[in-house]
């Protein structure tokens, strides 16, 4: 044996020790999706999720991932074939961290997670939930009776997971309850309230005359480009299905939006000065109208909108009312109070702070020169090769109003967890902002321009008072 060989050999371990034991839990098979590894360039794919496809589901010979996935996976097959499928045999694994199997519609026999383990999934996905009887999260759109076309148009837009916030609104909305939604910007809310909203459509009498095809649900959003984005999301989730939408936004003209709505729709997605407008002047029938979504709830009552979603809300005959927004404060749940029962009240992730992904830039600049900035600006990030396809970026040129409405606009740059660039142009003219941007500023790492941190409108922010608490007391012990 050369020495090369003797060392390796030297290097073995018994098979008593840890390395056996890991092999031994290598060989477990993969619950849960998020266990498996990424699939490596030219390894099999799993056909649900694209990790690695170490397992062939025995069923559909189909590479996948994991129980999760194979359960997902004959789901999706039971719905577009409508064959009954038999559950998958379930892999005995002790409840730990990370293993986690919820009641599925689907599979009936699986039995459910008692309170303790509900709660512990919840904690994983950093879901927090007040309320009484809240219907436990789902873990695959299939699983709470969606229509499977609807299923197949998330499939389609590459919804292949619910996200956390659509894991838990979706079912607790499914069953009727009024919601409050708190979670990060780009968590995938939109869908959250897409999603049982036209499962709900979809189900409306087929033999109801076209004639006297009322809207069901109404979505206010505080902007014009939110409501084409919620109306562009819903006409993509609701193809194929009796599912019609009207948008009445400022900017195109009245009669159109009328028009469509007489032709019949199930749902209006608008502002509130708009809508108001049409609703004075257009006998619009909202008999049916049973569901009430006020997205970006934070951002209407900063707009001073609260006057019209309440005389909104006074026109319908008690609605489910789900509010969302990604920022908390009393306004809204003073709000809150006037409009739901027996309500939900469910957080997720880190609400009321800008996204984790986005890195804040600051820079303080004049209004005369703002052009010139973002000339150079960008004359430099394509300098150095950056590659703007991948990397989302926005610029706020003109700061908001509001810090909940910067929050709100710095979170546009990251969508579901990816990493993205906020550049902020600052200058004395938002002074009336200085104290709380600098608090995010500071509280999220990101740096503050000197005049931004000298300014005396930034005083009552204790910027570096940590750092001073630890000197002193040490200096006393
Ligand atoms: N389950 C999902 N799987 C994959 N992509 C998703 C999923 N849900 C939503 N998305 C996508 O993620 C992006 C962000 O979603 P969305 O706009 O609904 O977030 P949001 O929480 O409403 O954000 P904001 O508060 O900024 O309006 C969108 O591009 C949407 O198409």
């Amino acid at each position: 044996m050369g020495q090369g060989e003797k060392d390796s050999a030297d290097n073995l371990v018994s098979p008593s020790d840890d390395r056996n034991e890991l092999q031994v839990e290598d060989l477990r098979v993969k619950e849960r999706c998020f266990e498996q590894r990424e699939a490596l360039p030219g390894e099999p794919r799993c056909v649900i999720c694209g990790r690695y496809g170490e397992y062939i589901c025995d069923q559909t010979d189909d590479d996948i991932c994991s129980v999760e996935c194979k359960t997902a996976l004959l789901a999706r097959i039971a719905a577009e074939t409508k064959i009954p499928v038999k559950a998958p045999a379930r892999v005995k694994v002790p409840f730990g961290d990370e293993s986690f199997c919820v009641r599925d519609n689907n599979f009936p026999d699986i039995p459910s997670l008692h309170a303790s383990q509900i709660a512990s999934l919840r904690n994983k996905l950093d879901i927090c939930v007040k309320g009484e009887a809240i219907p436990d999260p789902i873990m695959c759109f299939s699983s709470c009776g969606l229509p499977e076309k609807l299923v197949h148009n998330l499939d389609a837009a590459g919804y292949t997971m619910p996200t956390p916030v659509q894991m838990q609104v979706i079912p607790a909305s499914i069953s009727n309850r009024s919601l409050l939604v708190s979670a990060d910007t780009g968590s995938g809310k939109t869908a959250s309230f897409l999603v049982p909203i036209i499962a709900h459509c979809s189900r409306r009498e087929l033999q109801q005359s076209e004639s006297k095809r009322g809207p069901l649900a109404i979505v206010l959003a505080p902007t014009r480009e939110l409501c084409l984005q919620v109306e562009d999301q819903a006409k993509v989730l609701g193809k194929g299905l009796p599912f019609k939408t009207a948008l009445v936004v400022g900017g195109d003209p009245l009669a159109q939006q009328i028009y469509r709505i007489e032709n019949g729709v199930e749902l209006i997605v608008g502002t509130p000065g708009r809508l108001i407008d049409l609703l004075m002047k257009h006998n619009v029938d909202l008999t049916d109208v049973s569901v009430f979504v006020l997205d970006e709830v934070d951002c209407l009552l900063e707009r001073g909108f609260r006057d019209q979603a309440m005389q909104i809300f006074r026109a319908l005959s008690c609605p489910q009312v789900m509010m969302f927004s990604a920022t908390i404060h009393p306004e809204i749940e003073k709000l809150s109070n006037s409009l739901l029962n027996n309500m939900i009240h469910i957080s997720c992730g880190n609400p009321g702070k800008p996204n984790k992904s986005v890195r804040q830039v600051v820079i303080w600049v004049e209004s005369k020169q703002k052009k010139q900035k973002i000339f150079e600006i960008i004359k430099r990030v394509l300098g150095r090769g950056m590659d703007l396809v991948k990397v989302h970026q926005v610029i706020l040129f003109d700061m908001p109003n509001s810090i909940d409405e910067y929050i709100h606009q710095v979170g546009r740059a990251s969508r579901m967890g990816k990493e993205g660039v906020a550049i902020v142009f600052v200058n004395e003219e938002d002074r009336k902002l200085f104290g709380e941007l600098a608090q995010v500023l500071k509280t999220a790492g990101a740096p503050i321009p000197r005049e931004l941190s000298n300014s005396k409108f930034t005083s009552s922010v204790s910027l570096g008072t940590d750092r001073k608490r630890k000197l002193s007391s040490r200096a006393h012990s």
